[in-house]
């Protein structure tokens, strides 16, 4: 299949692909899942302590997207956490890859073709607020749709009603009742130290941001960049599931033009391998953070 769109938006993923899809997926899998979870970049091992885990690569799922960058490894594990089904996606898929958003976000349609009535999406992101430090952890209170007010979304063009409304709220994206939970399972795990709450944005990319670029988010109230997760909440919010998404923040944004060293990198650059690296180094506290979200949104009915 072809995946290149144009702007208009032919929809490749129509809702009888998505049902295929879903077809093929369910003859694998044992129980419905009720909660999607989505690794950021580095953190795939959200997925490694899923029990009775079947793993299906993209690649061998008819008609659906590869990932190509490091650090998303490019597959769904179905299973359970702490007794509760699951559909976890080890790596999503990007705009900056070239697939456009409505491909980008298709795994939560898809996810909620397959039961899914909660979303954990989770992504590495740049801390703009002065606060954060590295390793910190933001959970998302809102977002910024940078890429939603410059006309992109995953929902552009023609709208099948079967995947939700034309028009839709999104004054309570971010679930205020999931996010009450994991404000308590903080304060148990005592991650209050290192856990905020505040507003992330997705920017195109890959490169990362200019100085100037990094001064006006702050301007706008942006607590945290990075390059996922908002259409991926669109599309949730718009076939009605309820969402939770933090950001694992793994590089300090600069405010400040930084000095070239000998080697012609500037002092105050970011490179992929740090952000992988924080991916890596926070990778069990995380899996037990996110497990706990888990089992707290499972007791809600
Ligand atoms: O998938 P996420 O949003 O976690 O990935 C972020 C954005 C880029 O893909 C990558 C940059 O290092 O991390
Ligand atoms: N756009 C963006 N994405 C990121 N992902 C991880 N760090 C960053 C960052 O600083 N900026």
């Amino acid at each position: 299949m072809c995946f290149k769109m144009c702007s208009c938006n032919n929809n490749i993923y129509t809702y009888e692909k998505l049902s295929e899809i879903k077809d093929f997926l369910k003859e694998k899998i044992k129980n419905e899942p009720k909660i999607g979870i989505i690794c950021g970049s580095g953190l795939g091992s959200l997925g490694n302590a899923i029990a009775d885990a079947v793993s299906i690569d993209y690649a061998d799922i008819p008609d659906f997207p590869v990932s190509t960058v490091e650090g998303h490894v490019g597959r769904f594990i179905f299973g359970h956490i702490r007794g509760t089904a699951v559909a976890c996606m080890q790596g999503r898929f990007h705009y900056y890859e070239g697939y456009p958003l409505s491909i980008c976000a298709m795994p939560v349609r898809l996810m909620k073709l397959l039961g899914v009535s909660y979303l954990i999406a989770s992504n590495a992101a740049g801390g703009l607020n002065p606060k954060y430090k590295v390793g910190d952890i933001m959970l998302q209170k809102d977002h910024f749709n940078i890429m939603g007010l410059a006309g992109l979304g995953p929902h552009i063009g023609p709208n099948d009603s079967r995947f939700g409304p034309r028009f839709f709220p999104m004054t309570n994206a971010y679930d205020e009742s999931i996010l009450n939970k994991v404000r308590q399972i903080v304060k148990d795990l005592k991650m209050e130290n290192k856990v905020h709450e505040g507003v992330y944005t997705c920017v195109g990319g890959p490169n990362y941001e200019t100085v100037a670029d990094v001064r006006a988010l702050i301007s706008l109230g942006v607590d945290s960049v990075g390059m996922s997760t908002v259409h991926e909440v669109i599309a949730a919010r718009q076939c009605g599931i309820r969402c939770f998404a933090f950001s694992l923040i793994t590089n300090i944004c600069s405010t400040e033009y930084g000095t070239t060293t000998e080697d012609h990198s500037c002092s105050t650059e970011v490179h992929s391998e740090e952000v992988l690296k924080v991916g890596k180094d926070m990778e069990d506290e995380l899996r037990i953070f996110v497990e706990e979200i888990v089992e707290a949104i499972s007791q809600d009915t």
